[in-house]
């Protein structure tokens, strides 16, 4: 892995730190903002990233390491990955070849990495209740000295969780906490709801835009003085902008408001910057920012503007065609599904794009709701279309659906409604590090009465199994699969209850297969054959509740193994031994998934081969076990 991702600029090369960067005169930051995009282009074309968000912080970083003192001053990212340019200016440029690379720089801040990363989690509208906390903390210690920067994207802003910190922030007048705005009008795609409306409103107010072209049409005309005096006026247009673009909301809430900001522009954000933390209280900076500002394959990309292309030709900007995957299945199916059923109706959280929806939105645009970074609202809206008639799809991303436990449990399974829930990226997604591994939906779901959960092997089995739960009409269902293409199809052979058998053998070892783990248990159980030890593998298909006719197989075996891409503790696999305890079958139950940490980001294959979710590991395990009859396996790191 090499480290540079190229040459590095001369300017940027010199700086090893905030320190360095201060250094610089004004007129060195037009090149170093410059050397900075070259760089974001050519490592991201490599390896992948979020290269949209990052070329429209550039001058945004290079003026709050230029105005704060990190790490005394702590600047908090929302989310994380618009990091980049703050990693480059704190002395980490030089490794940006490693970007999401296995051993090498987190696509988020890292602890680990530096003293000036705090928040390492991914998931959005965090930042501000960090600020409040960080805050008060140093005031309590007597540090107000220190001034917290929060810095939340538009999109962020749409999340429940900052409106509550907003309004305890600003509760608190004597908190020297900053928080920039970084306005550029999108999440993926443009940013939704009455908030974006009102920012939208804040950036094109007409009279503004009226006023200053027609100052830039007739001073112009001026000759020598004229343009000179354009050029002060364009600088002091966050001037005009405020008498002609009134920022009530966040005054009325009670915070200094300093807006708008020309987010390219270093200096002005700069004197916005400094101004603020003169006010030693809170205070919203407004700043706008354009995505994939400065390479025109980003700023012109229509979805999302390289929100997190994968690799790419940085010369042209086109990406590597991505293989068929699971979300172009879900996507084509729901397309299907609503030709079918008027009353199915979807929801996304401000990721129409990667979960698959736009056919969806496209066929009928009536009956998709975006709805923001926004999961609990998701649900809890699930709910009501619901209780409406109709029956609501929420796909989100299975990490994210961790914050919207409470309204998945209390307002959807407790009046047993039928919303189906679709859960992209389960399991261990790899790149994004440990906060995005889809590793703990199927054991949080366990606790929900009336819930079903299928986890379909491959292409056929979501169609099948998709149709089967939005079918459902007396309870919630949740659907589950991975990142990345979809395997082979694998057909039964044969059918144990409602379950798939994959293979049938003697009744030695039965092999309890999650999913997308099918492939794998095959292999497994052909190198068991060469062993000696024969395995049955069958697919649950629907792994909530769990299939009765389990008990009676499992009575005849001498061990069951449960196969599953979720964290082992509270997942299927415990749901299993569960099951055979209360039905008094003695037989050695083995549980084999991903280990109860956080992982470390790398490729999804080389996590799983690590955590011994491979088919010689699990054979070698089943065989050891069998020939000890040993009923504990200390030693695999998946158990
Ligand atoms: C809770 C949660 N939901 C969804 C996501 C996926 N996600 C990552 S970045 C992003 C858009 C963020 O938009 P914004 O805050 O405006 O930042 P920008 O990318 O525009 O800089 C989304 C939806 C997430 N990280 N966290
Ligand atoms: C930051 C964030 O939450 C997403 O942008 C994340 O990077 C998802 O990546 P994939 O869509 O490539 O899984
Ligand atoms: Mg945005």
């Amino acid at each position: 892995m090499s480290e540079r991702a190229g040459r590095l600029g001369g300017l940027l090369e010199s700086v090893k730190g905030p320190r360095d960067l201060k250094e610089l005169g004004a007129e060195e930051l037009p090149r170093l903002a410059a050397e900075i995009r070259d760089l974001l282009v050519s490592a991201t074309a490599r390896t992948g990233g979020h290269l949209g968000p990052n070329l429209g912080v550039v001058e945004l970083t290079i003026a709050l390491h230029r105005v704060f003192d990190s790490p005394r001053d702590r600047i908090l990212w929302d989310t994380g990955h618009q990091a980049y340019v703050h990693k480059m200016l704190t002395g980490r440029a030089d490794r940006f070849g490693t970007l999401r690379q296995e051993g090498g720089l987190s696509g988020y801040p890292s602890q680990a990495e530096s003293e000036h990363d705090v928040i390492e989690n991914s998931h959005a509208s965090t930042a501000l209740s960090y600020a409040d906390g960080l805050a008060k903390a140093y005031k309590l210690r007597g540090e107000s000295d220190r001034t917290v920067v929060a810095v939340i994207g538009d999109g962020a802003l749409t999340g429940g969780m900052a409106w509550e910190a907003l309004n305890n922030i600003a509760a608190h007048r004597d908190l020297p906490l900053i928080i920039v705005v970084n306005d550029n009008g999108r999440s993926y795609s443009p940013t939704i709801g009455g908030l974006a409306n009102h920012l939208a409103s804040l950036r094109t107010n007409q009279r503004y835009e009226d006023v200053l072209e027609f100052v830039k049409d007739n001073l112009n005309k001026v000759p020598v003085v004229g343009a000179p005096v354009y050029d002060a006026l364009h600088g002091m247009k966050k001037g005009i902008k405020d008498v002609l673009a009134p920022q009530a909301m966040f005054e009325d809430l009670g915070l200094k408001y300093i807006g708008l900001v020309d987010g390219h522009d270093t200096q002005a954000v700069e004197a916005a910057l400094r101004k603020a933390r003169g006010f030693r209280r809170p205070v919203i900076v407004h700043v706008l920012t354009k995505k994939g500002f400065g390479y025109s394959p980003a700023e012109n990309h229509g979805e999302d503007c390289f929100h997190s292309p994968g690799a790419f030709d940085p010369l042209t900007g086109e990406e590597k065609p991505k293989p068929h995957g699971w979300t172009n299945v879900f996507s084509q199916e729901m397309v299907r599904l609503g030709a079918e059923r008027q009353d199915i109706v979807a929801i996304t959280a401000a990721m129409l794009g990667p979960t698959g929806l736009i056919p969806f939105s496209e066929a009928y645009p009536d009956r998709l709701y975006d709805v923001g970074i926004a999961e609990q609202h998701a649900l809890t809206s699930a709910a009501g279309l619901a209780m409406g008639g109709l029956h609501p799809v929420v796909a989100v991303y299975a990490t994210f659906l961790n914050r919207a436990f409470d309204q998945l449990l209390m307002d959807v399974a407790l009046h047993r409604l039928p919303v189906t829930v679709v859960l992209d990226r389960a399991g261990v997604t790899g790149d994004d590090g440990a906060s995005h591994n889809g590793m703990w939906d199927l054991s949080i779901l366990q606790v929900v009465p009336g819930l079903a959960v299928a986890v379909p092997r491959d292409e056929p089995r979501l169609r099948e199994l998709l149709a089967e739960a939005v079918a459902v009409d007396d309870g919630p269902t949740v659907v589950r699969y991975p990142k990345g293409p979809v395997g082979p199809e694998i057909e039964a052979v044969g059918k144990l209850g409602e379950m798939d058998v994959l293979r049938t053998g003697e009744p030695d070892v039965l092999v309890v297969s999650v999913g997308p783990m099918a492939e794998m248990c095959l292999e497994a159980a052909a190198l068991l054959d060469a062993q000696g030890i024969s395995a049955t593998v069958v697919d649950p298909r629907w792994v909530k509740p769990l299939d009765e006719a389990l008990v009676a197989a499992a009575r005849v075996h001498k061990l069951v193994v449960v196969v599953e891409d979720n964290g082992r503790v509270g997942g299927v696999g415990d749901a299993v031994a569960r099951m055979l305890r209360d039905a008094d079958v003695d037989v050695p139950v083995r549980t084999y998934g991903i280990p109860q940490r956080f992982l470390d980001h790398a490729k999804r294959a080389k996590i799983l081969a690590d955590i011994g979710l491979t088919a010689q590991d699990i054979a070698r395990e089943i065989t050891e076990a069998v020939a000890r009859r040993s009923p504990v396996l200390e030693n695999h790191p998946a158990r």
